[in-house]
């Protein structure tokens, strides 16, 4: 049996936990202190519920993050330092580059790893591959409704609430967009890192009374030739800025612990 730790226990943690392969087992979940107790009910017994990385004392064979950019902030550094590996979700924390940079040293020291997950988004091995090569252009559009766009920056904005047509809302870098919305742009950081970088990914947010779906859309040009990747996401029922992709995407990392084959 393989251990699992999750840091935050949402939405999309929810959904993760449901779904583990068999084989893998939820050992540890970390959440603000003030969820505990709540987080506790919802859990069997013999998960450890706590508020930091330190009170764990054996050895997670994979630590998850499905919390949130803060979280990034607040627990990243603990796991890399004992040598954890740490699959990232909230992959914009990645946007602050001071933050980027201790975390590469700290996991280089400790011969750890952090995983920036692929999430909402496909097609980032072959970006990732693409770049070896020379990249020209990559742009990342994301495409939601106004009730996903709710409690985020786009409220300030535009009014979400009577909006009658698709309207952008957003140009800018992936540094950017992933920093002014931390529960909505991860995966603008994600392409970034597979491709161009932070600065040189533009991005497009869009909010779109017309769909209700989560819509992505990635283009890149290279000496590779072009691709173009389109993606129409359904939604969390418990959480409409996240897409079930990013929960599945999870899985997948988790899966990798227990298969022969890597994909
Ligand atoms: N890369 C991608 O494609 C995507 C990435 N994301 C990222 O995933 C995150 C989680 O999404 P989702 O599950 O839908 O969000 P939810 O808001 O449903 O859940 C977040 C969970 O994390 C907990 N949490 C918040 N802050 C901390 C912290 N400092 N330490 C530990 N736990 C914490 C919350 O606890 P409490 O209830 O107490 O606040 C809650 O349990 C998003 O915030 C976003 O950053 C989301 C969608 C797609
Ligand atoms: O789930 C999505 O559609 C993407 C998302 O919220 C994010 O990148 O933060």
């Amino acid at each position: 049996m393989k251990h699992i730790m999750m840091i935050g226990f949402g939405a999309m943690a929810q959904v993760v936990w449901q779904n583990l392969p068999e084989g893998l087992e939820l050992s540890w979940v970390v959440v603000p202190e003030h969820s505990i107790t709540k987080v506790r009910k919802q859990l069997p017994e013999q998960v450890q519920v706590m508020a930091s990385i330190a009170a764990c004392k054996q050895v997670p064979d994979l630590v998850i993050e499905v919390a949130g950019q803060a979280a990034v902030r607040e627990h990243a550094e603990a796991v890399l330092a004992k040598g954890w590996d740490l699959a990232l979700i909230s992959v914009g924390a990645l946007a602050d580059e001071d933050l980027s940079l201790r975390l590469q040293q700290v996991a280089k020291q400790h011969d750890s790893h952090l995983i920036a997950l692929a999430g909402a988004i496909a097609g980032m091995d072959g970006l990732a591959a693409a770049r070896e090569l020379g990249l020209h252009a990559v742009t990342y559009q994301g495409r939601k409704s106004p009730q996903s766009w709710q409690g985020s920056h786009a409220e300030n904005l535009l009014d979400l609430q009577s909006l009658q047509a698709a309207q952008v809302f957003f140009q800018g870098s992936a540094r950017e967009a992933a920093m002014l919305f931390p529960a909505n742009a991860n995966v603008a950081a994600t392409v970034a890192l597979a491709g161009l970088g932070m600065d040189d990914t533009q991005v497009e947010l869009i909010a779109d009374p017309a769909v209700s779906r989560n819509q992505h859309t990635i283009t890149a040009t290279g000496e590779f030739g072009e691709m173009r990747i389109e993606l129409m996401g359904v939604p969390l029922p418990a959480n409409p800025k996240t897409s079930t992709l990013a929960a599945l995407s999870v899985l997948r990392q988790c899966r990798q612990l227990v298969q022969s084959i890597q994909i």
